[in-house]
């Protein structure tokens, strides 16, 4: 048996004309909620643990019709991460070979149907990705229609998983894998044009049998199966590999998730919210230096509210019971009542509207980190609830950079009798470095992030960061 390896970058790219284009629709799933025992249940996908605390590979499904470009949007967004942890699974891969009878009268034989795919192995192959197992997946001859017998392509289990193919949303076992769904969009002319040429030049057909089952078998089931799948998407992308603009998302959003996913394996106590295009649009919104303070302060705003509900989310509460005005009785829970915030001044003040707008009348102190001079040497001051020691404290600064400040200010909690893990960091971004200090030297302590950056400069300032937060917010700059 010959291996071929699957480096998943390089081999799989076509070289393309490329346009910019739009982003026509975009969903994720949504954020995670509060389980029974008063935790948060980890987000879908890279923050998803499983019972031995490993997480899941990321899964995007790629569909669309046929030649709509769904091979050629994966070999882009592949080449452009260039990052090997992403494999590429082709749902072709997986059609079944026929028998003798079925050869002889190939011309009848129906491609596009989806009993011409083994989704059970396709399935099987799946489940052993998902669980970190490599596997050998079969290699398609498109010209003898037939799967080579004696050459396997091997998969390495990887971060992320893209499963491409006309029929991938059909079936919803197969769905159910799927953390994000693309759907390519072309116009079916464009489709059938792109489709001649392909199968003429690279899978032996002449142009009458290519319109002839095209006609017969590939637009009915086309009607039949793959537009009625669209729906299942989450982003749709007309124009298919010349939509730049789409490719580039989602190639960020996997960025993002691969950069979370290392940290969130190393430290078990980072949670970074959900991601969804909302939340990218919002980031997209204030790390733009263009953008105007009131918008800086509402879209701020709006994305600390997230934040901060979802570090609410990790307190412990009790069960309450209530009655409703039916006279039935509720089973419900009631909110952990020793709480209060702490802000880093001045940044983490921009953070207090939002806390209070969620937790009516708590209590919210200070503290002021102040460097002298470039030896390291900081002053405190500090402003905090008599009875913090008996309180669950949710400190709040809106960037992690270096994690200098976070960790004076966290010290300070626990000299003053909070014990470690219940001190909840809350900010909306994160640098790596910052994660490694603060996690290293407090490990019960809870972060609580809706996005991580990819590193500091030499000017120890976050990258792509979005500058002085607190003179931004507070129309300083
Ligand atoms: N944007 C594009 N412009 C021109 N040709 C394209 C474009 N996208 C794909 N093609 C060509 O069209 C054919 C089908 O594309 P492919 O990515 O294989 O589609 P699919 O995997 O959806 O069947 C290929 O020969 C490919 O090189
Ligand atoms: N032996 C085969 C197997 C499949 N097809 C056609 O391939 C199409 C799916 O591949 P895409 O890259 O176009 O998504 C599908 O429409 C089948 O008709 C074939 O012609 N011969
Ligand atoms: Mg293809």
């Amino acid at each position: 048996m010959e291996d071929v390896m699957d480096s998943a970058v390089g081999p799989h790219f076509s070289g393309l004309r490329l346009d910019s284009r739009r982003l026509s629709s975009s969903s994720l799933p949504s954020p995670p909620s509060a389980n029974g025992n008063g935790t948060a249940e980890a987000a879908k996908g890279f923050a998803s643990p499983k019972a031995d605390g490993t997480r899941q590979p990321f899964v995007i499904g790629v569909s669309g019709g046929t030649a709509s470009g769904k091979t050629t949007v994966c070999d882009m967004i592949i080449q452009q991460l260039h990052d090997h942890r992403v494999v590429l699974v082709n749902q072709d891969s997986f059609y079944r070979g026929l028998t003798e009878e079925e050869s002889e009268h190939v011309q009848d034989y129906n491609f596009d149907h989806p009993d011409a795919f083994d989704t059970e192995q396709l399935l099987e192959c799946m489940g052993k990705l998902k669980s970190g197992q490599s596997v050998n997946i079969p290699i398609y001859d498109f010209k003898n229609h037939r799967r080579c017998s004696e050459s396997f392509r091997k998969v390495n289990a990887s971060d992320v998983i893209i499963l491409e193919g006309i029929l991938v949303f059909h079936d919803q076992r197969v769905r159910d894998l799927m953390d994000m769904k693309i759907f390519v969009d072309t116009d079916a002319d464009i489709r059938l044009a792109r489709r001649i040429r392909r199968d003429t030049v690279e899978r032996g057909r002449d142009v009458t049998s290519v319109l002839e089952q095209y006609g017969r078998f590939v637009k009915p089931a086309f009607d039949d199966f793959v537009l009625p799948s669209k729906k299942y998407a989450d982003v749709i992308i007309p124009k298919g590999g010349d939509n730049h603009v789409a490719i580039d998302l989602i190639v960020q959003h996997i960025r993002t998730k691969l950069g979370q996913h290392d940290l969130c394996k190393i430290y078990p106590n980072v949670f970074v919210v959900h991601s969804t295009f909302q939340i990218r649009g919002m980031h997209t919104l204030i790390r733009d230096s263009n953008i105007t303070t009131p918008d800086f302060v509402f879209y701020s705003d709006r994305l600390i509210r997230l934040v901060v509900e979802h570090g609410l989310g990790h307190l412990p509460f009790t069960e309450k019971q209530v009655i409703t005005p039916t006279g039935s009785v509720y089973m419900g829970v009631d909110f952990c009542k020793k709480l209060c915030g702490v802000s880093i001044v001045r940044s983490g003040e921009s953070m207090e509207n939002a806390l209070r707008a969620c937790c009516k009348g708590i209590k919210i102190g200070k503290i002021l980190i102040h460097r002298v001079g470039d030896n390291g040497q900081q002053l405190i001051y500090h402003k905090l609830p008599l009875d913090i020691a008996e309180r669950h404290v949710l400190l709040l600064d809106p960037v992690l950079g270096t994690g200098n400040s976070a960790n004076q200010a966290i010290e300070l909690l626990i000299r003053k009798g909070v014990p470690e893990d219940r001190i909840i960091f809350l900010n909306l971004i994160s640098a790596p470095e910052g994660v490694h200090c603060v996690c290293k030297r407090f490990p019960r302590l809870k972060i609580v992030t809706s996005e991580i950056d990819g590193g500091l400069n030499e000017e120890y300032r976050v990258i792509p960061g979005l500058g002085e937060y607190g003179d931004r917010y507070f129309g300083t700059d």
